[in-house]
């Protein structure tokens, strides 16, 4: 397999005074390059430790992490992150916002910035490109965030909920155009969410974690006429209640 992401044998512990908490064990898991993976387990379970570890905010207490073949020793461009709130500054315009990742990382050029616009274009917000946050609505302001992620070209995308604040319907729009606008940059992501349904609706495989400590439990694999359909088409799929309910059941019908 032509890995984009490589996880092996990642073990993390939290040491504080009070304690030292096993969060992950013995994690292994590989991702093909354009491959999207969704990561769900009930909460605690780890899932924002393997992202931030992967991301290379945290060194694993164990075990290493490769992104394109490279060893993760820090934050590099190569990893976009999408979190759940937008991080956007408010006294920044929305093109200023969309620029930031490249700004920080000493990259913005000319033609950078010319490719901003571009991608500003492509999420319908090029005329909102004066404009400040407040002015914007939330999906409006995540798609901001998209564009600042995919700004610096990353190999990797981890998108840890960045639909949960939204309202339902933004939510199904934004899980659209986040699928289409991946496929079409063939790029690689990793989903941390808790919502089955958005998992199934988004990948092309799950992995599904165990809590205390963390630990890989099960892997689906989404069937190819879920896949290849818009999340919002792939719900309306005869096989993907059939899926649902499979995933609902290995959680014993509680929270994911
Ligand atoms: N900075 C930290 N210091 C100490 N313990 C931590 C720290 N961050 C996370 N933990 C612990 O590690 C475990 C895994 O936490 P993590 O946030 O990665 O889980 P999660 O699956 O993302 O949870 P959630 O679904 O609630 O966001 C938990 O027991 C948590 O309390």
């Amino acid at each position: 397999m032509d890995s984009a992401v490589t996880v092996n044998h990642v073990t993390q512990v939290y040491v504080t005074e009070e304690r030292a908490t096993l969060a992950v064990q013995g994690i292994d898991f590989a991702i093909a390059r354009g491959e999207f993976v969704s990561l769900i387990g009930p909460s605690g379970c780890g899932k924002t430790t393997l992202l931030s570890i992967i991301a290379g905010l945290i060194r694993p207490t164990a075990g290493t992490v490769t992104v394109a073949g490279n060893p993760v020793n820090g934050p590099s461009t190569r990893v976009g992150y999408m979190l759940q709130q937008d991080y956007l500054f408010p006294w920044r315009t929305i093109e200023a916002n969309a620029c930031m990742g490249l700004e920080i990382a000493g990259l913005l050029t000319k033609e950078k910035k010319q490719g901003v616009l571009h991608l500003l274009e492509e999420m319908g917000l090029y005329s909102f490109k004066d404009y400040y946050p407040s002015q914007l609505s939330g999906g409006m302001r995540q798609r901001v965030a998209l564009v600042r992620t995919l700004a610096t070209e990353p190999e990797l995308l981890l998108l840890d909920e960045p639909f949960s604040a939204l309202d339902y319907q933004t939510k199904l729009q934004l899980e659209d155009l986040v699928v289409e606008t991946l496929q079409a940059k063939k790029k690689t992501a990793l989903l941390v969410t808790h919502d089955i349904s958005e998992a199934i609706a988004m990948s092309d495989r799950i992995i599904v974690l165990d809590p205390n400590p963390g630990r890989m439990r099960q892997e689906f694999h989404i069937p190819e006429e879920i896949r290849t359909s818009v999340p919002f088409e792939a719900r309306e799929l005869p096989g993907f209640h059939a899926l649902f309910r499979l995933i609902w059941q290995e959680f014993g019908g509680h929270e994911a």
